[in-house]
């Protein structure tokens, strides 16, 4: 096993923590540092190498296995800057290190067993998160979605412990209650997979933020809209209708919830190829929001939604003429606050997973869908054998979820899209 290390903080502060973790950690730092401090104790030392002093940086060790990766693992922390880091790192590579690939301090630590593969995305959803929303979602699942997860195992475990018995005995030994109880059992496990499966787009969209549209005929203020809400001039504003003509977006923290807003081309007929171009996008787009704000000038027509999207209709430029319903004017700012509330409260509701363990990505999806597709498949056949075969697969997907068996691509995958130093 190779001794790896990377920066695990960010560019610009005044400390650049560096970790080392893998069997030649403490050799390498030792001849960096000159001596080991006691283990878990933060202690200063002068690093050097071959007589070039490198930096006085303070040097923690962490013996395995009690380390984040499991390894025998150091942290430095050095002066923050390019040239110390560039000059430490080279030092290290000549004593026998090497840069550490993206996720591959959290690779080692999954390997190691010091946590699963739902942990271990739910701490790189932490490391990533923007807004409060998806900070909360993150830890959460830190621990719950985990620990849900051993639970769906155990429960499993006993249902197939049931299963064997009902394969081992001969039918007229049993008694009745212990099929019955094994198909209920199989029903409660499908069932609670079923209401992991229904939060899931919520936790999904709360991760990767959500896309709310702005659609409305050319001149309806739409522009003027989107600039209030960012709080700044993202879009071009002029009185000339069909100014934009391609969608234009900002990314905003409603109440918590990462939310893309973007401005469209005004829709309208046209002969104007570019701004026809403009109008079939923005209908494109409208199709794959997850919320929609129809806007129209006062006296003009709303826009029609695409069936299927929520939406709030609103009426713009108030301030000229009191809105009949909901109306805002985002020149004088009547309104906007009101707006503000109503679209965080639409974005909460879309991202709500009502407390249960949210899944947020794809492959966890994909494992606990195959898990119910198993559940369900084992309550509609008759045969024992069959129904133990289901019952395995169910397993076996359970146990894709939490990364115990991994086949490697999954696992390059997953730890693939960290960044260094995680
Ligand atoms: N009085 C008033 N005028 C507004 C308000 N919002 C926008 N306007 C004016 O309406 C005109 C059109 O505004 P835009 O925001 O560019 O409208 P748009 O819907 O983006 O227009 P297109 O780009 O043509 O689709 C501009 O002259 C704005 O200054 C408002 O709240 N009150």
């Amino acid at each position: 096993m190779s001794t790896i290390f990377a920066p695990i903080t960010g560019r610009g502060g005044a400390v650049t923590v560096l970790r080392l973790s893998g069997p030649g950690t403490f050799g390498i730092v030792q001849a960096l540092a000159g001596s080991l401090p006691a283990p878990r104790r933060a202690s200063l030392r002068p690093l050097g190498h071959e007589g070039r002093r490198l930096d006085e940086a303070l040097l923690v060790t962490f013996p395995a296995p009690h380390s984040f990766t499991g390894e025998d693992v150091a942290e430095i922390s050095l002066h923050g800057g390019r040239a110390v880091l560039a000059a430490v790192s080279e030092v290290l590579a000549t004593l026998g290190a090497r840069p550490a690939e993206p996720g591959e301090f959290s690779r080692r630590a999954h390997q190691n067993g010091k946590m699963d593969l739902l942990q271990a995305e739910a701490m790189a959803d932490l490391i990533a998160a923007e807004t409060e929303a998806q900070r909360a979602m993150a830890l959460e699942s830190m621990t719950g979605l985990s620990a849900a997860c051993l639970i769906w195992r155990e429960e499993l475990r006993q249902i197939m412990a049931r299963q064997e018995a009902l394969i081992d005995f001969p039918d007229e030994d049993l008694p009745p209650e212990v099929e019955a109880a094994l198909l209920a059992g199989i029903i409660a496990l499908r069932d609670e997979m079923r209401a992991a499966l229904s939060a899931a787009p919520a936790a999904e969209r709360l991760r990767e933020g959500l896309e709310f549209v702005i659609l409305g005929a050319p001149n309806a203020g739409k522009s003027t809209l989107l600039n209030a809400l960012a709080g700044e001039e993202i879009a071009i504003v002029s009185d000339i209708p069909g100014t934009t003509r391609d969608a234009v977006g900002v990314r905003v923290d409603l109440g918590g919830v990462p939310v893309h807003i973007t401005d469209t081309a005004g829709l309208r007929e046209t002969e104007d190829v570019i701004e026809a171009e403009g109008v079939k996008r923005a209908k494109a787009r409208a199709a794959r929001a997850d919320f929609l704000l129809l806007v129209a000038a006062p006296g003009e027509a709303f826009p029609e939604a695409p069936k299927g999207i929520p939406c709030l209709r609103l009426r713009t430029k108030a301030d000229l003429t009191p809105a009949e319903g909901f109306g805002v004017s985002a020149r004088t700012g009547l309104g906007m606050a009101e707006l503000r509330a109503k679209l965080a409260e639409a974005a909460a509701e879309l991202t709500d997973t009502k407390g249960a363990a949210a899944l947020a990505r794809p492959r966890q999806i994909a494992c606990v869908r195959d898990t119910e597709a198993a559940l369900d498949a084992a309550l509609h056949v008759e045969d024992p054998e069959l129904r133990g075969e289901e019952l395995r697969s169910a397993s076996q997907a359970l146990a894709r979820l939490v990364g115990i068996i991994g086949v490697e691509e999954i696992l390059d995958a997953v730890f693939s899209g960290f960044c260094i130093g995680k």
